[in-house]
């Protein structure tokens, strides 16, 4: 990154700047890329490039302000993505990966086995299935720390661990600031339980068309039809060709 200090508006909008996290869970930025038309990825997932070189250092420097980084096993498998931006501050990286599905072989582990990038943490749900257990000592072996996250109850989704008890997870072992950069099922999980303190949306004038990848959110509307804010706009900047929108999340 060749500016010696992150744009000024992120301190704005980030509240882990200001204040104390909650007592049971580290303060949430959700940052993400996407096109005019709201696509994240292109057709079947394909990872899309949306953001320019500003933007781009503009997240990277969203990096190095949070304590860890979280993204969905979907996106490790697809991406096979670093999370870092050395020699800064490295965050800690964290899978959510319900099923142990993140192979030995990801830059993740590639980058702490080199001292590039920290230990990356596999939150799953507990199994004692054999092939899950050996999946576990592999990725152990090859430096994961595998971490257990419970169920609140038998109706969770299969394949999906409680957004509440992840946060809660990561506060206890003294994460204060959570970056979530995607994909698409862990942006939409994450604003529908209302634990996104700060949103960060890099928009690209790019349109995907409707193969691409996009979130759904679940229909929220007051008693008389209405949309119910959630956010209210900090900034806008633009960043090369890209807009970049913070939000800050409205207390309910
Ligand atoms: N443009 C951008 O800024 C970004 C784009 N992406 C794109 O997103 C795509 C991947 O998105 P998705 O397929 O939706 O996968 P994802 O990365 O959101 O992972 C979803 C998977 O995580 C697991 N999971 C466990 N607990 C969960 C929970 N509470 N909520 C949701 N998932 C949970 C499930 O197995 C689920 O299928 C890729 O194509 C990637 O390129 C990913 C990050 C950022
Ligand atoms: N900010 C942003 N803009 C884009 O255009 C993107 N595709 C992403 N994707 C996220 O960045 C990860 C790749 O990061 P590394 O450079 O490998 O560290 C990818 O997995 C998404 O989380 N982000």
């Amino acid at each position: 990154m060749a500016d010696p200090t992150p744009p000024t508006f992120l301190a704005a909008t980030l509240l882990h700047h200001s204040t104390p996290p909650p007592a049971t869970r580290p303060h949430v930025t959700l940052t993400f890329a996407q096109s005019l038309d709201a696509k994240i990825a292109g057709a079947q997932g394909r990872q899309l490039i949306l953001s320019g070189k500003q933007s781009m250092v503009m997240t990277h420097w969203l990096r190095t302000l949070h304590d860890a980084i979280l993204v969905g096993i979907n996106t490790a498998l697809n991406d096979d993505p670093q999370l870092n931006e050395p020699p800064h501050h490295l965050p800690r990286p964290v899978v959510v990966d319900a099923r142990l599905r993140l192979p030995v072989t990801c830059k993740l582990l590639r980058n702490f086995q080199g001292k590039t990038g920290r230990r990356p943490w596999v939150l799953c749900a507990a199994s004692l299935n054999s092939a899950f257990l050996e999946r576990k000592s592999a990725l152990e072996a090859a430096g994961a720390r595998v971490i257990e996250i419970p169920l609140q109850s038998d109706e969770q989704p299969e394949g999906r661990l409680p957004v509440p008890s992840i946060l809660h997870g990561l506060r206890e072992r003294g994460v204060n600031s959570l970056m979530v950069e995607g994909g698409a099922r862990i942006i939409a999980s994450f604003l529908a339980e209302s634990v996104v303190d700060a949103l960060i949306v890099t928009v690209a004038p790019v349109l995907v068309g409707e193969a691409g990848v996009g979130y759904q959110y679940p229909t929220s509307l007051s008693e008389n039809g209405d949309v119910l804010p959630k956010f209210k706009a900090i900034h806008t900047e633009t960043l090369g060709q890209d807009t970049v929108m913070s939000f800050a999340s409205i207390p309910w």
